[in-house]
């Protein structure tokens, strides 16, 4: 499970979104396939591993020139988005997400969410899940004004954004972060702050290289590895 034998005690969390709280990658996976398999392309894996977790219009450029489509990025963003949309009104949250958000709010670990997505679709995905928002004291989206376009991950500015955001601001290397993408573990680690990577099993082991530690689900975390209030059974039983 481990990846380093090493963890410091942190005192904020900072989620990832998709495929790290939203049920939302192989949603991603099959919208751009509807997308690019008219023209005779297809959307491996191998790609999606550079892609994700990159905001859409930089991964839209990149996609458009690698796959040869006829489109402009922007035109294929205009079709990505009306697709995504169609596809991502009743978004799951990953396994263990719910009650880790809870437990930890229970206990008053100030947490936030940095997200590639923009505002717009983020709401749209979290629309199912809002009884759990109040406890996230804030979400910085990939087109937040305070963002510089160009920079999302595996660039570390979402992060550091997002730690700036909790009043008092914490240092990064008190900020812990929850990752799914092979970008964003870059990001955490860019931002100087430790990254539990939760990834797809089909990452493969050189992508999973500097996380702190390396999970199958959120529900087999350990919150008191990192300083953070334990699971107990009575707060279980009391708030259900
Ligand atoms: O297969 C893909 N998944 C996800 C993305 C991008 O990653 C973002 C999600 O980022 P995050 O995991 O930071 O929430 C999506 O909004 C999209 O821009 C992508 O390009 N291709
Ligand atoms: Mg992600």
């Amino acid at each position: 499970m481990a990846a380093k034998s090493s963890y410091k005690p942190v005192t904020h969390i900072i989620f990832d979104s998709d495929g790290t709280v939203m049920d939302t990658e192989n949603i991603y996976t099959d919208a751009i396939n509807e997308i690019v398999e008219p023209f005779g392309k297809s959307y491996t894996y191998e790609m999606k591993l550079r892609y994700m977790g990159m905001p859409a219009l930089q991964s839209a450029q990149k996609l458009v020139t690698e796959l040869q489509l006829p489109l402009s990025p922007e035109k294929y963003l205009k079709i990505f988005d009306a697709v995504v949309l169609r596809r991502i009104q009743n978004v799951k949250l990953m396994p263990g997400v719910k009650d880790f958000i809870l437990h930890m709010h229970d206990h008053r670990i100030p947490m936030a969410i940095a997200t590639s997505s923009v505002r717009a679709a983020f709401d749209v995905k979290s629309t199912p899940h809002r009884s759990l928002l109040p406890a996230l004291h804030h979400v910085v989206c990939g087109n937040d004004p305070e963002l510089q376009p160009g920079r999302g991950k595996p660039l570390p500015d979402i992060f550091l954004l997002a730690a700036s955001r909790f009043h008092p601001a914490p240092e990064p290397s008190k900020c812990l972060v929850f990752e799914d993408s092979p970008n964003g573990l870059r990001a955490g680690i860019a931002a100087g702050m430790q990254v539990v990577l939760i990834p797809d099993p089909r990452v493969p082991a050189q992508l999973r290289r500097g996380a702190t530690q390396v999970l199958d689900s959120m529900a087999d975390f350990k919150p008191q590895l990192f300083g953070l209030p334990h699971y107990d059974t009575c707060s279980k039983f009391e708030f259900g």
